[in-house]
């Protein structure tokens, strides 16, 4: 098979309510995912030897930790006969702890790549319950598909929301999802709501005071942003987003972002732009083969 170089998209979280806590101490939560077209970027290269070698362009991200080389060794554990050796580099764009999903995306992008590699049999719906193994997020970048997701984010219902243009704003700080999630200020009582009956404005991010609260640098930068657009955080942070009508409009806000913040422009896409490129890539086709 011929090397591939796949990204792995960034996701938003359109809203997020947090809506239980479980005896495990996972949330179940009602959010909306939607993807964006900016992401890392994964080289997958078949080698002759028979091991995984993986690089990392962020190096305190490389090792046995990365989800990336967790995503390989999980699957080499299920499918021992399967594997065959590979060269995985992976270019990081995306921020850490950003609430953007890069590890979560990384894994799902590597999981979908050994599928079509060392054509494993299994649906996409075994592959995104693997991916569960590895984090919450992973297996909405598995499916590919925008979603409202509910459960621990795991249960999910294709949706088309609309497809804006966004400026991302990192506010420079990095927020670990543990700690919003463990922290006793955490509102965890939203109501349920119907998913098409969502709208911007009944809506909200749970995480959002409690990480204004927590890192000021966060606040100072939603501030700075709902003056141009309607903004909200993404995740547990740090990152937050605003929705523009044009690329032009969101170009112009970033020319403006004060220093030190970090910023992007970027498109919404309610389908992951790996599943359409395996899809053209593959002799396997991976929406019909199960
Ligand atoms: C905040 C979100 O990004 C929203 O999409 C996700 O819920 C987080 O997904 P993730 O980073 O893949 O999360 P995991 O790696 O599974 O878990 C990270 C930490 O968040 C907590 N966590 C995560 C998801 C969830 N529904 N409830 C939680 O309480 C877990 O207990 C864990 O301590
Ligand atoms: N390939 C990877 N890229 C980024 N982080 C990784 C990766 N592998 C493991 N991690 C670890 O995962 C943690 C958070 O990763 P990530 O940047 O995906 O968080 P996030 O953007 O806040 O995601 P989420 O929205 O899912 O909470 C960090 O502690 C990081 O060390």
């Amino acid at each position: 098979m011929t090397p591939l170089t796949l990204p792995a998209p960034a996701k938003l979280n359109l809203f997020l309510h947090v809506v239980g806590r479980r005896p495990d101490g996972y949330h179940a939560l009602q959010t909306l995912f939607q993807f964006l077209d900016f992401g890392d970027s994964l080289n997958f290269t078949p080698i002759a030897e028979p091991k995984v070698t993986i690089q990392c362009s962020q190096t305190d991200l490389a090792g046995p930790n990365n989800l990336v080389n967790r995503a390989v060794a999980l699957v080499q554990n299920e499918f021992p006969k399967h594997w065959r050796g590979l060269r995985i580099d992976i270019d990081k764009r995306l921020p850490t702890g950003g609430g953007l999903g890069g590890g979560s995306s990384d894994a799902a992008t590597t999981l979908l790549a050994l599928r079509h590699f060392w054509q494993l049999p299994l649906s996409m719906t075994d592959l995104a319950s693997l991916g569960l193994q590895l984090g919450a997020d992973v297996p909405v970048f598995v499916n590919g598909q925008a979603a409202f997701a509910e459960g621990i984010g795991e249960q999910l219902t294709p949706c088309q929301p609309q497809s804006p243009w966004y400026l991302v704003i990192h506010p420079g700080v990095s927020v670990s999802t543990q700690s919003i999630f463990q922290h006793p200020d955490l509102p965890r009582a939203s109501a349920l709501i119907q998913p098409q009956h969502w709208t911007w404005e009944n809506t909200r991010n749970d995480c959002e005071p409690l990480v204004r609260q927590l890192h000021p640098e966060v606040a100072n930068a939603l501030d700075w942003l709902v003056e141009y657009a309607p903004s909200r955080l993404t995740g547990t942070g740090a990152c937050i987003f605003g929705r523009f009508d044009s690329q032009t409009a969101a170009t112009d806000t970033l020319a403006q972002l004060p220093a030190p913040w970090t910023g992007f422009v970027a498109r919404g896409l309610n389908e992951s732009p790996v599943c359409s490129l395996l899809r053209q890539a593959s002799t396997v086709n991976l929406t019909k083969q199960y």
